[in-house]
């Protein structure tokens, strides 16, 4: 597949490496100062950029045809116009705050583990994530995910805040040290003891690669789907 990269940062160079390995050609490769490209040169667009450009970025993929994966986070206020055009224009889109098969296994354990919670009053719930210093949101689109889903299949629960308790909030801590790829943690406390379920990302590979697998899973398809929709599980 020809596949064009817009973000070629971190998450960028990765993919890169992955998508050759795998046997794709990378001939796009964009980044700001990049404007007047032609994206229909590529088979299908991966974009991990930053929270301002990624919905132009995928509009206009949609708008030119090209499939397109989206891995950044701090958008969604923009998620639900980005999927009315793909319906419209009858494009091909993907969003996930995270990409790896790790994570997206932890969501499952993640929703179970709520189901269970959710008549057990004396347990409070509470979240950390921690990531490297350069990331410019917070909290982390897979906590925003997590609480979510905790919000979904528990009855305590109807909203999330950062840094900020309350009767029925999940409050969610966001923690930047050097070099983290992204660690997160849901907590279920009593008085009487805890229980943590965690994920720990040791590099960005697994992301990565994941990001490919849906490039690859969506050639020929028309439609808006999730990582659940790739992996076959949920
Ligand atoms: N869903 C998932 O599985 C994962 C999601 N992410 C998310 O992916 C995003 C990128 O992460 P990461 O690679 O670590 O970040 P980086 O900062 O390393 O890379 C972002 C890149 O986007 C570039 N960029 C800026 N403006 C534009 C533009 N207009 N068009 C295209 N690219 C642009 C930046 O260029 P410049 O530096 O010149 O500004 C930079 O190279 C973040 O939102 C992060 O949260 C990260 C890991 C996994
Ligand atoms: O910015 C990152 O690095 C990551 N961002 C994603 C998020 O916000 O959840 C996924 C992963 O944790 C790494």
């Amino acid at each position: 597949m020809n596949i064009a990269l817009l973000g070629y940062g971190k998450m960028g160079k990765t993919i890169e490496q992955i998508a050759i390995k795998r046997g794709h050609n990378v001939v796009l490769t964009i980044d700001k100062d990049d404007k007047n490209y032609d994206i229909t040169k590529a088979d299908v667009a991966i974009d991990f950029s930053v929270p301002t450009v990624a919905y132009n970025n995928i509009s206009n993929c949609i708008n030119n045809n090209v499939p397109v994966i989206s891995g950044t986070t701090g958008w969604l206020d923009k998620y639900d116009d980005a999927v009315a055009l793909c319906e419209e224009k009858k494009g091909a889109f993907i969003y996930a705050s995270n990409y790896s098969l790790g994570v997206n296994i932890f969501f499952e354990l993640n929703k179970t583990l709520a189901k269970m919670m959710s008549n057990l009053k004396q347990y409070n719930v509470s979240m950390e994530e921690i990531h490297h210093t350069q990331k410019l949101d917070a909290p982390s689109g897979t906590a925003i995910s997590l609480a979510n889903d905790i919000i979904e299949n528990h009855e305590g629960f109807t909203n999330w805040k950062l840094d900020e308790n309350g009767k029925k909030t999940i409050p969610i801590t966001a923690k930047r040290i050097e070099d983290v790829p992204g660690t997160h943690t849901v907590t279920y406390e009593s008085e009487v003891d805890t229980i943590n379920i965690e994920h720990i990302a040791h590099t960005r590979q697994g992301f990565a690669l994941g990001a490919v697998i849906a490039a690859e899973w969506i050639a020929g398809k028309t439609g808006v789907f999730t990582m659940n929709d790739v992996l076959n599980i949920g």
